[in-house]
């Protein structure tokens, strides 16, 4: 079997994948002699350096060649698609997947449906709380945002449950803000109040003076996509243009010729304040009665990004007092807003119905991109737009693949190892590499080990989407440490390690001189290898099953043990033998195909010269 990371493994739920089926409970058998314990040798990698600091990435797609949802299930994975999603995306999907658009539907009929479903395709109507992760019971794996705001995703709860969420976030950038100067252009010339005024049969020219956008201030508040497209048209209005952002670049700013400034600074110094940051936390009613009446008298409000970031009861009174003149908003806390609220009913003030996204062509953009990432996402890849997963550029992840499937198998290997009762508090994992640290990011990796090691011991689904949360919750510490390998560079690991710290093993050798279970593994021709157990070095290929032998190194050892396996019919694919010297303690690592019987185990374990043995499923 070639060692090819498998895209389902790193997502798929059990049963998902062909090339990586979920493990039963290891069933490993270990004969040990207690009076004659193993006694390891001493090994020790040489320089250190510190621990890779993760990187910003950005996207990642699996390799290739791995079972996906739907041909491990034998039928087409199922997408339910809760609100309108542009013709082209649905196409999209079709071609993958059974699709059920089914729109305005209850939360009771969402949580109804959703056990029956691979991915959720949602807007920013769908709430996708909780209790909807709940009633998927497991089934969901995919929740695609068809567009920007995550929002009304709870991303906590996708986590823990393994799911992955992708967004779309660039397809309605420039949509949403063509809005907000309509919406800046609009409330300045008073055009909705206006349009209304006439179809009730007026002609009020003088009610409807306004204000020019030329040489007055704007202050965008949330420099990112939305906010820096505003930024640039208002330039070609005439508008002087500042920002704050917390988080933007300055040189990103500057290039753009916009001035990014503090929070009072643009508030108070600004005749129109747009608003483009998400809603989070901090920003959740950071306009209040407070920063309102820090604002320019007069000023004038625009808000596309979301309801939540105003108190909307403090704009009714800073409307009222004439500290704000007017607002224009598409976006509100609750929507749709209730029918008599007092802010949508403001003579000051336009509305729209959440439109930002609402042009023909963002539709067309945001369906084709969320379709495409959802399809990946089912069939194992992450995509570009992972909202919740470590995310690596996809020459990465290609270039990693082989080293995803070493890490599992390090991972289950390590935990098979372990005596029962003794619980696993703490996992270190330790990288030889030649390269440069920001070269080298280790999140996958760290996520499968976890993964490996988590799932032959619980009922619990690990992916790469919540290995780290998984971990968490078991209370098991994983660290990392990196040593600089002094060889090429051209492959990005010469090899990792997994130690799990104070446990017993029901296989003595396979305990370091320091205490620590350790197995050790490297990458050869794009097979993973075991390359170290205990302080004994082997060198058997990580395919089928393993059978680890401790014995004193003698003539015939080979022999015996293969005419044992062979009389039961047992396949051994790969043999090695690690010593500390010609005739002494060993270690005989045996690859074998097929899982032997019970009573083929125990006739190895008689073979006198061995003093302890190991099973393990890989
Ligand atoms: N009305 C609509 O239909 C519509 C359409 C698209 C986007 N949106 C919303 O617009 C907002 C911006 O979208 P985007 O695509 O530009 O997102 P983005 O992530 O590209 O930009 C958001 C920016 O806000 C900044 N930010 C974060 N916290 C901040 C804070 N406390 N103060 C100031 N800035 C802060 C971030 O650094 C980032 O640069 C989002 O809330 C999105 O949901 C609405
Ligand atoms: O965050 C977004 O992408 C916008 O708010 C668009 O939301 P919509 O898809 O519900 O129009």
């Amino acid at each position: 079997m070639a060692a090819v990371a498998s895209k389902a493994a790193l997502l798929a739920p059990p049963g998902a994948s062909s090339t990586t089926p979920r493990p039963s409970l290891p069933s490993s058998v270990s004969f040990r002699s207690p009076a004659r314990p193993a006694r390891p040798l001493a090994s020790a990698p040489a320089r250190r350096r510190p621990l890779l600091a993760p990187r910003a990435v950005v996207s990642v797609s699996a390799p290739s060649g791995a079972a996906d949802v739907a041909s491990a299930a034998g039928t087409k994975p199922t997408v339910l698609v809760s609100e309108k999603l542009g013709e082209a995306g649905l196409e999209v999907l079709r071609g993958f997947a059974n699709v059920e658009c089914a729109y305005n539907l209850s939360p009771e009929e969402l949580r109804g449906k959703i056990a029956l479903c691979d991915a959720l395709i949602v807007r920013s109507g769908t709430k996708v709380t909780r209790e909807v992760f709940e009633a998927a019971k497991g089934r969901l794996k995919v929740v695609g945002r068809a567009g920007v705001g995550i929002d009304n995703v709870d991303l906590q709860a996708a986590t823990e449950f393994g799911c992955l969420v992708v967004n779309a976030p660039t397809a309605n950038t420039v949509a949403a803000a063509e809005h907000g100067i309509a919406l800046i252009a609009a409330m300045a010339r008073n055009v909705a109040q206006a349009d209304a005024s006439m179809k009730a049969g007026k002609w009020q020219r003088n009610k409807f003076v306004g204000v020019s956008l030329v040489g007055k201030t704007l202050a965008v508040m949330g420099f990112g996509k939305v906010g820096s497209e505003v930024a640039r048209r208002a330039k070609g209005l005439g508008m002087h243009v500042i920002a704050h952002d917390p988080y933007a670049p300055a040189d990103r700013a500057r290039a753009i010729g916009v001035e990014l400034v503090s929070f009072d600074e643009a508030i108070s110094t600004s005749d129109f304040i747009s608003l483009h940051m998400p809603l989070t936390p901090t920003t959740n009613k950071v306009f209040n009665d407070e920063t309102f009446a820090k604002m320019k008298k007069g000023a004038r409000i625009v808000n596309v990004a979301r309801g939540g970031v105003i108190d909307e009861d403090a704009l009714v009174r800073a409307l009222e007092n004439g500290t704000v003149a007017q607002a224009a908003l598409d976006v509100f806390t609750e929507e749709p807003p209730a029918k008599e609220s007092l802010l949508v009913q403001h003579p000051n003030v336009i509305v729209t119905p959440h439109l930002g996204a609402s042009t023909v062509e963002a539709q067309e953009g945001v369906a084709i991109e969320i379709a495409e990432a959802v399809v990946g996402a089912l069939q194992g890849e992450l995509a570009a737009t992972a909202v919740n997963a470590p995310m690596v550029p996809a020459e990465v992840l290609s270039e990693l693949a082989p080293y995803v499937v070493l890490a599992e198998k390090l991972g289950r290997l390590a935990v098979q190892l372990v005596a029962g009762g003794s619980g696993i508090k703490g996992v270190k994992i330790v990288y030889a590499s030649a390269r440069d640290p920001d070269d080298l990011d280790t999140r996958i990796l760290r996520a499968t080990i976890t993964k490996g090691i988590i799932e032959p011991i619980s009922s619990v689904f690990v992916n790469i989407v919540n290995a780290d949360y998984t971990a968490k919750q078991r209370g098991l510490r994983i660290s990392e440490e990196r040593y600089f390998h002094d060889g090429s560079a051209d492959a990005p690991l010469d090899s990792i390690q997994v130690h799990l710290t104070n446990v017993e093993s029901k296989f003595a050798s396979a305990t370091s001189d320091s205490g620590e279970i350790r197995v050790e593994g490297k990458v050869k021709d794009g097979i993973p290898h075991l390359t170290l157990v205990g302080s004994f070095s082997v060198d058997v290929s990580l395919e089928g099953n393993l059978i680890l032998c401790k014995q004193i190194d003698q003539p015939g050892m080979i022999g015996r043990v293969g005419n044992i396996l062979g009389e039961s019919n047992v396949n051994v694919n790969f043999m090695s033998v690690g010593r500390t010297g010609p005739r002494k303690q060993a270690i005989m690592a045996i690859g074998v195909d097929e899982e032997p019987e019970k009573e083929t185990l125990k006739k190895i374990g008689e073979v006198s010269a061995i003093e302890e043995f190991v099973f393990l499923k890989l």
